[in-house]
């Protein structure tokens, strides 16, 4: 863990259960190489799971078994260790590649940027040249215009102990707001493409492994089953998920099983699939980014799991870190702001916290102060909670990565304008089948359909008593089904295969579903309501808001955006911290 993380806190723990062929996957890492230096329960670093990789590889030797490594993409945005640096992963590229990933691919958060793809391109993908799979996604070189496969189209190899024949698909979703300098394939179109179908038809390996940036409920996976199982009826299949950010898993059929390893690096999943009998079985295990939990597996302890690779990892984050000054406080957050675990409007929501103050504030033009404005933003812009004490510059990057900006339509009649809000939304209603889907706008927790969850409170049986701020690693009221030491909050996970999964025995944790967009009244007038207002919103929505104005009876275009205002809305949002909260925190 790194210097000034909070201290990890043991909890009652589910054991793994090793396979003929075991993974640990990571996805959707989002930049958190440095762990959850607030979270006690996720605090562990890239280092630790250097070390604790190479401990389950030999584990694996001794038994005679496989083990391999899988990350599903989203490696970057989120986080100021990638976020903070100019250029941006300046320090990342080569804290990543420490680890051996044997099998990896491209999320979508790596192409939204030309930059970043340049960078996938030109770092990751040669620093992982025969593990990196692109099945569908070509890059476009920037010099020669040509496009050509991003990475190899699927990878066929043998794992080390056992000689099992694997073949390696890596796949992303249908994505669309892709750079202009990669081409992303749908899968359905893909799957018909020769190549694939001669290795579905001919290959015959042991196992088909597909990872990809793709939620295991989604479509696309689905797709890839039924195109692989149609030629291989009996070969197992397994998939490694993402892009949603949750903990799930599934099978599509008793031969074939699925996991999605949750976000931000709090999770490293676990599967292992015994092959040697006629029917598979499969198991999974969402682990904790625990040091303690990562020890219990290890059957290590302080002294003896950190190898050399590990240290030198933790300190090559720790100087990286520091270098970047990501702990330079902006202002002290005088209470926990939350995004799901709280309800929207409530005292306790970021999103509440930006519609009443931080929109208000920071949406001024001062050529336009005095005209009325409607503000709207989309709840997927914020990536994460804000904890009570230091608003740091790293938590800047963890809340809002993204370099959106604001534009807006000047004038736009009231009448129309007040529609948009509740049009987006509406649930998709009333958007057109070929349009982006309106889901889109919200958090990626939300992109499969979600209902809240909220479970009945008891009063807590201890206090916090650590003394420090530990969010996510408080003690919590206890669980139903277990009466035995006082659990701490956390994932207690529920997916189809159960809700044994998770390995850290946790007190649960409040989901509230939030909308789409929230949405700032500004400068009104108190009198009546005004004839126009200028209708401001972030660049990521636009095309939601062109439709739902039309649909509104506006006929304002694209034509009609103009810039707002020139900064970036993470930089106006720490400005808003630093002018409004407290250096100094208790
Ligand atoms: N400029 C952007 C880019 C993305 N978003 C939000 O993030 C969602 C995608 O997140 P994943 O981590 O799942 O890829 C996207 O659907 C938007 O909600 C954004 O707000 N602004």
């Amino acid at each position: 863990a790194q210097p000034g993380a909070v201290k990890p806190v043991a909890v009652p723990m589910r054991d793994l259960k090793w396979g003929t062929l075991n993974f640990l996957h990571t996805t959707d890492t989002h930049g958190w190489h440095a762990g959850h230096l607030q979270e006690s329960q996720y605090s562990a670093d890239w280092g630790d799971y250097v070390s604790f990789a190479e401990h389950m590889r030999r584990k694996a030797d001794e038994q005679g078994v496989d083990l391999l490594l899988v990350d599903t993409g989203d490696r970057v945005e989120g986080n100021g260790l990638y976020d903070a640096s100019t250029p941006k992963g300046k320090y990342y590229y080569d804290i990543y590649r420490q680890q051996n990933v044997d099998i990896i691919c491209t999320g979508n958060h790596e192409l939204y940027q030309a930059s970043t793809a340049d960078q996938e391109h030109l770092q990751t993908v040669p620093n992982f040249r025969n593990n990196y799979i692109a099945s569908n996604l070509d890059y476009v070189d920037p010099k020669t215009g040509e496009r050509s496969p991003m990475a190899q189209r699927y990878r066929r190899f043998k794992t080390k102990n056992q000689r099992i024949d694997i073949v390696a698909f890596g796949f992303l979703f249908d994505f669309t707001g892709n750079a202009k300098n990669t081409v992303v394939q749908p899968v359905k179109k893909t799957i018909q493409e020769d190549w694939f179908q001669k290795v579905v038809r001919e290959s015959r390996p042991d196992v088909f492994v597909v990872i990809g940036h793709v939620g295991v409920q989604m479509q696309e996976f689905k797709d890839i089953f039924r195109a692989i199982r149609l030629h291989n009826p009996n070969t197992p299949i397994v998939f490694f998920g993402g892009h949603v950010h949750v903990r799930d898993a599934t099978s599509y059929d008793s031969r074939s099983f699925a996991i999605a390893s949750g976000r931000y690096f709090e999770t490293i999943g676990w599967m292992s699939v015994e092959l040697g009998s006629d029917a598979p079985s499969f198991h999974r295990r969402y682990i904790d980014n625990n040091i303690l939990g990562l020890y219990h597996h290890t059957g290590l302890n302080a002294s003896t799991f950190p190898t050399e690779h590990g240290r030198n990892v933790t300190s090559m984050i720790a100087k990286a870190r520091a270098e970047l000054d990501l702990d330079y406080i902006y202002g002290c957050a005088p209470k926990d702001y939350w995004m799901t675990r709280a309800p929207y409007p409530h005292e306790n929501s970021i999103y509440s916290l930006l519609e009443k103050q931080i929109l208000p504030a920071i949406v001024v033009n001062p050529k336009r102060a005095q005209v009325p404005r409607l503000a709207i933003m989309n709840t997927g812009a914020i990536r994460f909670d804000i904890f009570k004490g230091a608003f740091t510059r790293d938590t800047t990057f963890i809340v809002s990565p993204f370099l959106s900006v604001l534009n807006y339509i000047p004038d736009v009649p009231y009448r129309v304008a007040r529609k948009v809000l509740g049009l987006l939304n509406s649930g998709g209603q009333i958007m057109d089948e070929d349009f982006v889907p309106w889901h889109l706008m919200a958090i990626p927790e939300q992109q499969v359909p979600r209902k809240s969850v909220i479970y009945e409170k008891k009063p807590p049986k201890v206090s916090d008593s650590m003394g420090q701020q530990v969010p996510l690693g408080r003690f919590g009221g206890g669980d139903d089904a277990h009466d035995g030491p006082v659990l701490i909050e956390g994932y207690t996970t529920k997916d189809d295969i159960g809700d044994d999964g998770d390995d850290a025995v946790h007190a649960n944790i409040d989901f509230h579903v939030v909308p789409n967009c929230i949405q700032a009244e500004i400068a009104f007038p108190k009198e009546k309501e005004p004839e126009t207002v200028d209708l401001v919103f972030f660049d990521f929505i636009q095309p939601w808001v062109l439709f739902a104005l039309k649909v509104s009876g506006g006929n304002q275009t694209a034509a009609d955006v103009k810039s707002y205002v020139p900064d970036t809305f993470s930089d106006l949002m720490s400005e808003w911290m630093k002018k409004n909260w407290p250096r100094k925190c208790d």
